[in-house]
């Protein structure tokens, strides 16, 4: 586990350190049932046509208290959503449940099958001491479209197909605003150039739905700054974007909507109705709660 990047689409998660190249098709069905209109009419979700993403009455627990608890929420097609929190809310593992990394015991996650994901983990989850140049990571992104022609690089179509990647590789590591690291290793790299690299490989993903995992944690203010203007360009692509983030400031001045998150659904909607200091208060509440010992969330099975 803890190759470079832990992402793709498609699986269901556990091991993608060893999935990369494998997943010809990138669309993604997942092992949840499937809502039905009339459910998720019933659970006031949009129509299902305009859902990307729909969670519904997931709770996962590991161990004995329930990690997230009841919580529902449905992202539309083209939406750009903040998943926000006390530390150990469970925003991290509504990712998971979403990529299909963790079970959920109750409830049900559907991605839109037509639609194809990719997934950025945190950075400290990421191993960069894997011996691997900037580049072949970047490259890493395109290995499904290259499909088996990556195996024959070297003559005919597949020399033609290689050249092409390796040009839109570079092309957006520029976008990154990264110049001349291609062939540098990934050891070499600072937390914000390697961050930027990681979007970098997005990019040559192309997926419909992206969802990040603390993309700005530990990185320099100009850093976040560029990749937020990378955020807002797959917006306005009609990418489906979904971001776990600490920053209100950034929240507030770039995501139109969020979901705030203390194991429970604390608000979901627009930014500014979601983080009123009601809300937040609320959430910090809850957290005091789960560090005492046998404290449950408030809304019990
Ligand atoms: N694999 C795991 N095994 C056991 N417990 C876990 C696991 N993953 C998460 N947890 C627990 O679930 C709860 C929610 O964790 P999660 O990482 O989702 O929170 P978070 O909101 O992302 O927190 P942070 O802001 O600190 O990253 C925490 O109590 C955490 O300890």
């Amino acid at each position: 586990m803890n190759a470079p990047v832990h992402s793709h689409g498609h699986g269901h998660g556990h091991d993608h350190a060893h999935d990369h190249g494998h997943h010809h098709d990138h669309r993604h069905e997942h092992h949840h049932e499937h809502l039905s209109p009339d459910q998720a009419e019933a659970a006031g979700l949009f129509a299902p046509t305009d859902t990307a993403v729909a969670v519904q009455g997931v709770t996962v627990s590991f161990g004995v208290r329930p990690a997230l608890h009841h919580v529902s929420c449905a992202l539309a097609r083209g939406s750009l959503t903040a998943i926000v929190g006390p530390n150990g809310a469970g925003k991290s593992t509504l990712l998971s449940a979403i990529t299909g990394q963790v079970p959920v015991s109750t409830g049900q996650v559907r991605i839109d099958p037509a639609l194809s994901w990719a997934y950025l983990p945190q950075q400290a989850q990421i191993d960069r001491s894997f011996p691997m140049s900037v580049l072949d990571l970047v490259l890493m992104g395109t290995w499904r479209d290259l499909g088996w022609w990556r195996g024959c690089a070297w003559w005919g179509e597949g020399r033609t197909r290689w050249r092409e990647a390796q040009q839109r590789a570079l092309d957006a590591l520029d976008q990154v605003g990264l110049h001349g690291v291609a062939g540098r290793a990934l050891s070499d790299l600072s937390v914000g150039q390697f961050q930027r690299v990681l979007f970098a490989r997005l990019l040559m993903q192309r997926a419909d739905i992206m969802l990040l995992d603390e993309p700005f944690a530990a990185v320099d203010e100009r850093t976040a700054q560029d990749l937020l203007a990378v955020i807002a360009g797959w917006h306005r692509e009609g990418r489906t974007v979904v971001a776990v983030l600490h920053d209100l400031s950034q929240v507030r001045g770039h995501f139109p909507q969020t979901l705030l998150l203390a194991c429970e659904r604390i608000a979901f909607g627009p930014s500014d109705a979601v983080l009123t200091e009601t809300h937040l208060q609320r959430a910090r509440t809850m957290a005091q709660r789960w560090v005492e010992p046998s404290t449950w969330c408030e809304v019990q099975d």
